[in-house]
């Protein structure tokens, strides 16, 4: 049997599994069906837990997506990771191995956590896009911006609140021939100097009541174009997150709640290998 807990970041929810001990032979084809939220579990991304070989690190933290494939960063997974080993070794402060970089994390109380998502990458290599082209106005209709937070991200800054269902637009944008490694796909409205509401079709897992690597996206690529100041609050369909990209050194800092919902067990062999 596999234990597992089920955490949120404002809806956006996890199952994390803990390797650390013993590995548990969670093929892409096994991680998508115990995603399924019918067959399966049921969440947006499946989180391993792995001991850390870099410096600074406590864990190796690895983010699948609903269909089984790869993503070098999840924010809220990584606030709900931070929070669960803030609580197993009594330290406020957590350093997370993830395959894109160290990322540290900041416990200021349980269940609200600030993770230092590090400096936003904004060349075309970077993203990645296709072929060279400026991130700050990619050539596809509505004029999105385009960033890596470890994993990429476009975002539309649309006039009016909604007027883009991220259903409908969303997945013809995640696999658009810019994006060779596909993309999460922002869709935000600035109401203030310090405030956006944004949604986000993510790439993998469709779309999601937050994401938190997409909010540090969307402040970001928000400042880029002076839309709003560095510290912005990002308000999704699941709540709020606050967000600032600091001047001194470049980092993005996000900051929200991680909650559990409940542990269970699971027999891997149950599930398509
Ligand atoms: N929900 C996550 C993002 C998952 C990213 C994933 N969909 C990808 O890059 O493929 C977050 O809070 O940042």
């Amino acid at each position: 049997m596999t234990g597992f807990l089920k955490m949120h970041g404002l809806g956006n929810d996890f199952v994390v599994v803990d390797e650390r001990a013993h590995r548990h032979d969670l093929t892409p084809a096994r991680i998508a069906a115990l995603c399924d939220r019918h067959q399966g579990i049921g969440c947006d991304q499946f989180v391993t837990l792995r001991p850390a070989c870099a410096e600074g690190a406590d864990v190796f933290v690895r983010f699948f997506n609903a269909d089984g494939s790869e993503s070098g960063a999840c924010g809220n997974a990584s606030r709900c990771v931070a929070d669960l080993l803030a609580r197993e070794t009594g330290q406020k402060h957590v350093g997370l191995q993830t395959r894109a970089s160290v990322l540290h994390a900041t416990v200021v109380r349980p269940g609200l956590v600030t993770v230092d998502m590090g400096a936003p990458a904004m060349g075309w290599t970077d993203v990645p896009l296709a072929e060279e082209r400026d991130t700050l106005h990619l050539p596809i209709a509505g004029d999105p911006a385009a960033v890596s937070m470890g994993n990429p991200h476009a975002t539309f800054f649309l006039p009016a609140p909604d007027s883009v269902d991220p259903s409908v637009a969303g997945p013809g944008l995640e696999h658009h021939a810019l994006f060779p490694e596909r993309a999460n796909i922002g869709f935000a409205h600035v109401t203030s100097r310090d405030a956006m509401r944004l949604r986000v079709w993510e790439r993998g897992s469709g779309l999601t009541l937050a994401c938190g690597s997409g909010a540090c996206a969307a402040v970001v690529n928000a400042v880029r174009r002076g839309l709003v100041e560095r510290t912005c609050t990002v308000t999704m369909d699941g709540g709020e997150l606050c967000i600032t990209w600091r001047e001194s050194d470049g980092h993005v800092l996000m900051t929200g709640p991680a909650t559990t919902s409940f542990q269970g067990t699971f027999s891997p062999e149950d599930y398509p290998r």
